[in-house]
């Protein structure tokens, strides 16, 4: 099926630019609830983000990702100092016990008064305990000051459009605009910049022994995102991405210019009592070229508490999670290399 049947293409823009009518308004509500009910992903414009910034972002991905390796590997992740920040090889990041035919640069909200946050351990393994530490202590990694200022100002602009989201989807929900507010006043977001060589390069790109077991050629098994919403930027590499319908049948996320996609993660369903879903989705990269694409997931505060009696209109209730343990764990297997 193609992404046009299936994922629908929403202007926000009455949201953003603040002076529209109630009924421009409703629109948008109208549209937001039916496509997190019954796909969990859609395309958005009017989001006032610069489209010449939407590009700049990926002529930076591209020209950090050509770097020879060993200058890359300066800012290695796998080191337990900088737990999941700083850059990934190909081959690295594991999904599902697979290793990914991608490699990545996350940057995470960089915490100052750790000493205030209740850091929730208990239902935690040790060796998990401490990582989540290193983690939630660190300080990101960036390849150099320019690149650092641009992606900061990006992080910047996804931030507001998150919480444009946030609030839409709280009022789709039926609850007070601000009803997400409080849980994501200080969003423990996650920039990830990635890079897809094509299968053809395949386990030739992997570092690391193993690199075989990537033959199958997928750049980024079947998964979920953790947190609220994910805020996709892509290239204009055809036939990547794909995302699961709810009659679970895959559909190509086209790329769309001056688009961004949006999807549902995990804290998401949570919160709606499993009213929206978080759609799992994957990428395969059939286009013949490198791709890059680059992400923001804006989530939950760390400490914040998501359970469904907060958020779900008529969702059913179930245990809460505080989101900086569910992050903890995912991030966990992401190293695990297990088949
Ligand atoms: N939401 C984030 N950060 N996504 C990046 C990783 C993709 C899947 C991950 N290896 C997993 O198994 O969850
Ligand atoms: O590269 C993409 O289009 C999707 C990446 C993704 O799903 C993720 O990093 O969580
Ligand atoms: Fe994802």
């Amino acid at each position: 099926m193609a992404a046009e049947d299936a994922i629908p293409t929403i202007d926000i823009s009455p949201f953003v630019d603040g002076s529209s009518q109630d009924d421009a308004h409703q629109r948008v509500v109208t549209e937001i609830d039916n496509a997190c009910r019954e796909v969990g992903f859609f395309y958005i414009k009017g989001h006032g983000v610069d489209e010449g910034l939407l590009e700049e972002v990926h002529a930076g991905a591209k020209a950090f990702f050509q770097l020879p390796l060993h200058d890359k590997m300066r800012i290695e992740m796998a080191d337990n100092k900088y737990m999941g920040r700083g850059y990934q090889a190909v081959g690295e990041n594991v999904t599902k016990g697979r290793r990914d035919l991608h490699e990545a640069l996350d940057v995470w909200r960089e915490i100052n008064d750790v000493a205030a946050l209740r850091i929730p351990t208990q239902h935690l393994r040790t060796d998990v305990v401490q990582k989540m530490d290193a983690f939630v202590r660190g300080k990101n990694q960036w390849p150099d000051a320019s690149f650092e200022a641009l992606y900061t100002q990006y992080i910047a602009q996804m931030l507001k459009l998150g919480d444009v989201l946030v609030r839409i989807m709280a009022l789709a929900l039926g609850l007070a605009e601000d009803a997400l507010s409080s849980l994501t006043d200080k969003s423990f977001f996650c920039l990830r910049v990635i890079g897809y060589p094509p299968p053809e390069d395949g386990a030739s790109c992997c570092v690391r022994e193993g690199g075989d077991s990537m033959q199958n050629g997928v750049g980024c098994g079947e998964h979920t995102d953790y947190g609220f919403v994910t805020l996709l930027n892509q290239d204009d590499t055809q036939s990547a991405l794909q995302a699961q319908t709810l009659h679970g049948e895959w559909v190509d996320v086209t790329p769309r210019k001056g688009t961004l996609v949006v999807n549902l993660g995990d804290m998401l369903s949570v919160w709606t009592g499993g009213k929206w879903r978080a759609t799992p989705h994957r990428v395969v990269n059939r286009g013949g070229q490198y791709r890059t694409s680059v992400v923001v997931f804006y989530e939950p505060n760390f400490d914040a508490y998501i359970t469904s009696a907060d958020g779900a209109a008529g969702g059913k209730s179930e245990k809460g999670v505080v989101y900086g343990e569910h992050v903890c764990q995912k991030i966990a297997t992401n190293f695990s290399f297990i088949s």
